[in-house]
C-alpha cells in the first residue's frame, strides 16, 4: 500500500480508536444482512487499506488533534483517494429515511411504472435505467439535487427524506472542501471558490443490485471513476463495492455504522494536476446472495465553474497534464447527458505529457 510518511512526518492514525468507539452505538443499524451473506461479505475493517477519517477532529477546538487531524488527511488524499467519515454528524435517522424511500421506490413489482423516467430528453432531471447484462447489472436512478431540487414525486416519503438528506449531505461536501483546502496548504475557502461549490452541480445516484434479484453475470457496475469534487456514499448492507488502491489492487469496501464513504473524483485530479488522484472502483455483484442499496452523490462543480489544473500545482516538473474546460461541456463531451454524469478524464489528459505521472515519483 502506499507509503506511511508523508514529508517524514509519522503517519498518524487520525485518534481510529475514538472515532470508532464514538459512533453512536445506539442507532439501529443499517448494515443488517440475511445470515447466510454473513460469511462472505461481513470482512473487518481494515484500517490500513481503508482510512477512517473523524471529521470531528479536523474541526476540533484542540489545534493539535485539529492538525494530526489535517496532516493525516492530506496523506489520504495524496496516497489513497478513498476514505470513510464518521462523526460527521449527520443523524442515522436521515440515512435510514433516505434508504427507505429509495426502497420503496425500486419497488420489485412496479417497475413498469419507472419506465417513463428512461426518456432521452434533453431537459430531463431525472433519469432511470434498467440493466442485466454481463457488463452491468443495476437498477438505478439518477437525480440532480442542487443547485435546484429534483425526485420522483412518488412515494412521497421518498422525495421529503432525499431533500433533507442532501442538504444535510452538502453541509458536509462544503465542509469536507474547507479542511481538504487546507490540508493541501492552502486557505480553506480554495477549493470551493476554485470550483464555485455553492452553485455545485450536484446528481444523487442510487442503485440496486441486482435487479430484479437477479444478475446475468458477475459485473454490477464495472470500473470507472465519476466527474466531479468527490462522491458521498451510503448503502444498507456492506458487500460488492471495491476501490481500486494506489498500488494496483482492488480493496473491498466495508463501511463502519453511519459512516459515509468519500471517493474521489475527476476534478480533484485536474485542479490538483493529478497530485490527488480520481479513484477507480466498481460494484461486483457475484453470485446475487447480497441484495444491495447503495445511495451516492456525485459533489460537483458548477455547470459553467472552468477547471483547469490550478496555477498552485504547476512548475518545471508539473506542467498541466489536463485540458481546462467548464464542468458542463465535460459532462457532455462524451455525448451523454449532463445528468448520466459520465468521465471523459482520458479525453482531457494532455497527450505525450509524460509529466503526468510525476507526484507518484516525486
Ligand atoms: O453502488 C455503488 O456502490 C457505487 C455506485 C457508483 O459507483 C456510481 O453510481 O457511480
Ligand atoms: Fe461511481
Amino acid at each position: 500500500m502506499a507509503n506511511k510518511t508523508l514529508n517524514n512526518v509519522p503517519y498518524v492514525p487520525n485518534c481510529l480508536s475514538e472515532a470508532i468507539n464514538n459512533i453512536d452505538s445506539n442507532s439501529s443499524s443499517i448494515m443488517t444482512m440475511p445470515s447466510d451473506d454473513l460469511i462472505r461479505v461481513n470482512k473487518p475493517v481494515d484500517d490500513e487499506i481503508v482510512p477512517i477519517i473523524d471529521y470531528s477532529m479536523l474541526f476540533s477546538n484542540d489545534p493539535e488533534k485539529r492538525s494530526n487531524s489535517l496532516r493525516y488527511l492530506s496523506h489520504v488524499c495524496q496516497d489513497y483517494g478513498f476514505f470513510n467519515l464518521v462523526n460527521h454528524g449527520v443523524s442515522h435517522s436521515v440515512f435510514e429515511n433516505v434508504l427507505k424511500g429509495i426502497s420503496d421506490f425500486f419497488d420489485p413489482t412496479d417497475v413498469d411504472g419507472r419506465r417513463p423516467y428512461q426518456g432521452k430528453n434533453p431537459t430531463d432531471r431525472i433519469r432511470w435505467g434498467l440493466s442485466s447484462s454481463l457488463e452491468e447489472n443495476r437498477e438505478h436512478l439518477k437525480v440532480a439535487v442542487h443547485p435546484q431540487f429534483h425526485c420522483p414525486p412518488k412515494p412521497a416519503h421518498f422525495s421529503v427524506a432525499l431533500e433533507d438528506y442532501s442538504k444535510r449531505l452538502r453541509e458536509v461536501e462544503l465542509d469536507l472542501a474547507k479542511a481538504m483546502s487546507r490540508a493541501l496548504g492552502f486557505e480553506e475557502c480554495y477549493i470551493e471558490k476554485a470550483l464555485n461549490l455553492k452553485s455545485g452541480f450536484d446528481v444523487f445516484v442510487t442503485n440496486l443490485y441486482p435487479p430484479n434479484f437477479k444478475s446475468e453475470g458477475s459485473m454490477g457496475l464495472a470500473d470507472h471513476t465519476d466527474p466531479g469534487l468527490f462522491v458521498s456514499l451510503i448503502q444498507d448492507v456492506n458487500g460488492g463495492l471495491q476501490v481500486l488502491s494506489h498500488d494496483g489492487k482492488w480493496v473491498d469496501v466495508n463501511m463502519p455504522p453511519s459512516s459515509i464513504f468519500i471517493i474521489f473524483s475527476d476534478h480533484l485530479e485536474i485542479l490538483t494536476n493529478g497530485k490527488c488522484k480520481s479513484t477507480v472502483h466498481r460494484v461486483v455483484v457475484g453470485d446475487n446472495k447480497v441484495k444491495r442499496i447503495s445511495a451516492s452523490t456525485l459533489h460537483g462543480p458548477s455547470l459553467e465553474a472552468f477547471v483547469k489544473p490550478a496555477m498552485e500545482f504547476l512548475d518545471d516538473c508539473h506542467p498541466p497534464g489536463y485540458r481546462g474546460m467548464t464542468y458542463k461541456q465535460y459532462l457532455e463531451a462524451t455525448g451523454f447527458h449532463e445528468v448520466d454524469v459520465k468521465s471523459c478524464l482520458q479525453q482531457v489528459l494532455v497527450p505525450n505529457n509524460d509529466k503526468n505521472n510525476c507526484y507518484l515519483v516525486d
